[in-house]
């Protein structure tokens, strides 16, 4: 069995993944700021032949993780972020500093569509841009949902907000301060991914297609109005890409990939930039 971590700034997540059959078998996640115990959290280390993981916790978390796994586990693939990998090169002055999250959602939008745009709506929400011949741009990083309410309820006196309530009606004018407070991050979330997206497509003159990951990633999906697709196994999948190890993944067939979203064309895009500039 392979266990894939995807360690997060909020939520540690973690799968196990048949060998013979590509299938997963098992899933989870556990809070990355409490203490992880893998034996209590994660059903059967013995299982575990090989472990991949792509972390952004603090150096120390990892460091930790990792050699409580090699003490268990024959194999442990730790990815990296690099100049170059896959085919794509990275847009950053310091490769090495780049997210590694983003990294791996980066090479696996570009392994699935050959030229993306990627979101990941997690504790930040960032977006990466990788044109097709592999040229990744960089990219942005804005606070994630559930920042962004925690910012408000430390700096706002009175204001009593639930960070996990989501209405249906997110777009309409909030009527309660905790409404007001969840409609504001959903629009102001929605409206950076909208125009970080139309902005760059319409300066590289390339329409794109737009995956998304994260937590958060169906809540932002609902108010997105540009053609997109879901992707929750985007960074397990960057780990499929950079270390396969199952006869599907040496195949180059990344689990739970979705259909590639046809892009609306670069004239539609351009309008809507247009029309969001007029008003
Ligand atoms: N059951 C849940 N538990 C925790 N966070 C959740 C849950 N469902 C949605 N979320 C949202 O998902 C975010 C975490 O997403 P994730 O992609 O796992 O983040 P990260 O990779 O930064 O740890 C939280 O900040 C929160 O807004
Ligand atoms: C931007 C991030 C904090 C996002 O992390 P996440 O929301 O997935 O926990 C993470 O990718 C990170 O620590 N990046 C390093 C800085 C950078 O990418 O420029
Ligand atoms: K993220």
């Amino acid at each position: 069995m392979i266990l894939d971590l995807d360690i997060g700034n909020t939520l540690s997540k973690w799968r196990l993944k048949d060998i013979a059959s590509s299938e997963i078998r098992s899933r989870g996640a556990v809070w990355t700021r409490e203490e992880w115990r893998p034996r209590a959290d994660i059903p059967d280390l013995d299982v575990v032949s090989t472990v991949r993981i792509s972390s952004v916790a603090r150096r120390a978390v990892l460091d930790e993780t990792v050699a409580l796994l090699r003490r268990r586990v024959g194999a442990v693939h730790v990815a990296r972020s690099m100049p170059e990998a896959l085919g794509v090169t990275c847009g950053y002055e310091e490769p090495e500093r780049l997210g590694v999250d983003r990294w791996m959602g980066v090479l696996a939008g570009y392994h699935l569509t050959g030229g993306c745009c990627t979101v990941d709506c997690g504790s930040a929400i960032t977006v990466d841009f990788v044109l097709p011949g592999g040229r990744h741009l960089g990219g942005y990083i804005v606070p994630g949902l559930r920042l962004m309410k925690e910012s408000l309820k430390l700096g706002t006196r009175n204001v009593a907000i639930d960070p996990d309530s989501e209405a249906d009606d997110l777009l309409l004018p909030g009527r309660n301060t905790a409404a007001a407070v969840n409609h504001g991050i959903f629009m102001a979330a929605v409206s950076a991914v909208n125009r970080i997206y139309s902005e760059v497509c319409d300066s590289e003159g390339t329409a794109l297609p737009l995956l998304l990951t994260g937590g958060d990633a169906r809540v932002v999906s609902r108010g997105l109005r540009i053609p997109h697709a879901v992707w929750p196994d985007m960074v397990y999948a960057g780990l499929e890409a950079c270390f396969p190890l199952t006869a599907a993944e040496r195949a180059g067939r990344m689990s739970g990939a979705p259909r590639v979203p046809q892009a609306a064309s670069l004239e539609k895009i351009r309008a809507s930039l247009a029309i969001s500039m007029l008003l």
